[in-house]
């Protein structure tokens, strides 16, 4: 009895003295923030916070769960990392468009990665507001995202769709399966390609290939830099690195590659009315006296950012609403009948048709309503701000949760209906009314200064696409219904990526004679 009881001493002060440590540590390691009018916080786990919601996947969905259940402002925490989450279109302006210089900045803690071309310290989205960011802002919309540009770069995309639709023809006579993601991500990746670097990625020598194979990597990478990025922050001081060798060994690749156009370029520079963007930075960084100096890193980090950016963004995209067509065939027979009566069948639809078919506008606008590849989107406050009549501290985390604002009840009749009249404007309505909802509400591409510079050319590359899945085929897929399940860690994919096999409706020789653009 007497052993009994000694031991259950013993246990008693073990639990008293393991308590009392946790106690300490976390007390040493993560200060809790005092309450000064900040935003309401549901109930947390001890130390680790709201760690677990950041990690579950599709986190978006947990994130809106949870401001449905409680609040469209919430204050959470990861160890002693103060995060606000935001759910609703009214807060996303204060924050994005009232306060946009505020938090124009992404999460400026983030470890980086200091030597990789990857997640690295040379990114531009990554950077924070400032000289550097500006600069090179400037040169992209000048020499690849602006009007002007998009309209010099119009041929490439011409012909890297008529690429697209004979591989679609080809499947359409050997009755064989698209994979169209895949297919979407071929042609997106080719294009940006060749817009930046002013020639085509060999599918020959595997060059193109190597591409794609390293953007999916890259995109794999993400979740894990999610992960560095908020565990890895506290590991960090006590010296461990997360996943640092995977991420290097991904930088090395796209080093070598880069490293081989970019002397291309040096020893072959293109003449002046010819000039892409790799001989504008490589002329900038030549120069002694440019406004900002970069180096050959920020140049690369710069043209991997672009093409992860850009080419997947839309790939998904294309690929959730080619789904939601092939789910509401009346949708897509309305859509036909628009692209047929204005570009009719005898020609396949091209990029200058899009102004005319509202219709097909609106399809795009719904998919990305519904499906925003990027539904979470993130914010550091420079400064402290009073948002929704609640303090947001300094140097707090900010995450915008576009998917909840874009199926918000509150804003959105049927949020979760694929309708794409929504965004015909109704005479009755009005196109101001119209567009105060939709600076508000729609949110695809972010919004402010760091929002999306690539939002035109993304709406061409989904624009076309769609056109001429629909204008030239009929589709056929396994079972009823495509199946729309979600997945993604930072990105919004489909669970089942959509295969089918196309069916061909027009003469495709007749067709591809006279696009011309
Ligand atoms: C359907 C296609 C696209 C979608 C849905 C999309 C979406 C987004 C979103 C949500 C952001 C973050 C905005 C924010 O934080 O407020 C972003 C940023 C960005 N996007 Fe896109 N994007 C698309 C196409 C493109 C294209 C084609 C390019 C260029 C080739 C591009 C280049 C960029 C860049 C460089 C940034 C970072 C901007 C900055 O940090 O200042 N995007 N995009």
């Amino acid at each position: 009895m007497a052993a009994i009881t000694v031991e259950f001493q013993l246990c008693i002060i073990f639990i008293l003295l393991w308590v009392f440590s946790l106690k300490c540590l976390s007390a040493f390691f993560f200060k809790k923030p005092k309450d000064c009018g900040l935003p309401p916080s549901p109930q947390s786990l001890p130390i680790i916070g709201h760690l677990h919601l950041l990690l579950s996947v599709p986190c978006h969905r947990s994130f809106q769960k949870l401001s449905s259940k409680y609040d469209p402002l919430l204050h959470l925490r990861t160890f002693n990392i103060p995060i606000v989450l935001v759910s609703s279109g009214s807060m996303a302006y204060e924050l994005l468009r009232t306060n946009d210089l505020n938090f124009a900045t992404r999460d400026h803690e983030a470890p980086v990665m200091e030597k990789s071309i990857l997640f690295g310290s040379f990114g531009f989205v990554s950077a924070p507001y400032g000289d550097y960011w500006r600069f090179m802002k400037k040169i992209l919309v000048t020499n690849l995202l602006g009007g002007h540009s998009i309209e010099r770069t119009r041929l490439i995309r011409g012909e890297e769709l008529k690429t697209f639709g004979a591989m679609l023809f080809d499947k359409a006579e050997k009755n064989q399966t698209v994979d169209v993601g895949k297919e979407m991500m071929k042609l997106t990746n080719n294009s940006i390609c060749r817009m930046i670097m002013g020639r085509k990625c060999s599918e020959e020598n595997g060059e193109a290939k190597k591409i794609r194979d390293l953007v999916t990597k890259s995109l794999s990478l993400a979740r894990k830099f999610l992960i560095a990025s908020t565990v890895g922050r506290l590991l960090k001081k006590v010296g461990i690195s997360l996943f640092e060798k995977e991420i290097m060994e991904v930088s090395q690749r796209y080093d070598e590659l880069l490293e081989k156009i970019i002397k291309e370029h040096e020893e072959n520079p293109n003449k002046k009315e010819d000039k892409d963007m790799i001989d504008v930075l490589l002329e900038v960084c030549a120069d002694e006296n440019a406004d900002y100096k970069i180096t050959r890193n920020q140049i690369k980090g710069l043209f991997v950012e672009l093409l992860l950016g850009g080419s997947d963004t839309s790939a998904q995209t294309t690929q959730w609403i080619m789904a939601e067509l092939i789910n509401h065939p009346e949708i897509l027979k309305k859509l036909r009948d628009e692209i047929e009566s204005v570009v009719g069948k005898t020609r396949m639809i091209q990029e200058t048709d899009l102004s005319n078919l509202p219709y097909l506008q609106a399809v795009v606008k719904e998919g990305l309503r519904l499906h925003p590849h990027s539904p979470i989107l993130t914010r550091n406050a420079t400064e402290g701000r009073k948002i929704g009549g609640f303090n947001i501290p300094q140097n707090t985390t900010i995450i915008i949760n576009t998917y909840a604002v874009m199926r918000d009840p509150n804003s959105w009749e049927d949020p979760d209906e694929f309708q794409p009249e929504r965004f015909i404007v109704s005479p009755s309505k009005g196109k101001e009314d119209e567009k105060e909802h939709l600076s508000l509400n729609y949110l695809p591409f972010g919004g402010g200064r760091r929002g999306c510079p690539g939002s035109n050319l993304g709406y061409i590359f989904v624009g076309v696409a769609i056109g001429i899945m629909v204008q030239c085929f009929d589709w056929r897929i396994n079972g009823e219904k495509v199946n729309m399940e979600e997945t993604g860690d930072l990105t919004l994919s489909m669970a089942h990526p959509l295969e089918g096999t196309p069916v061909a409706r027009i003469d495709p020789l007749a067709s591809f004679e006279s696009a011309e653009p």
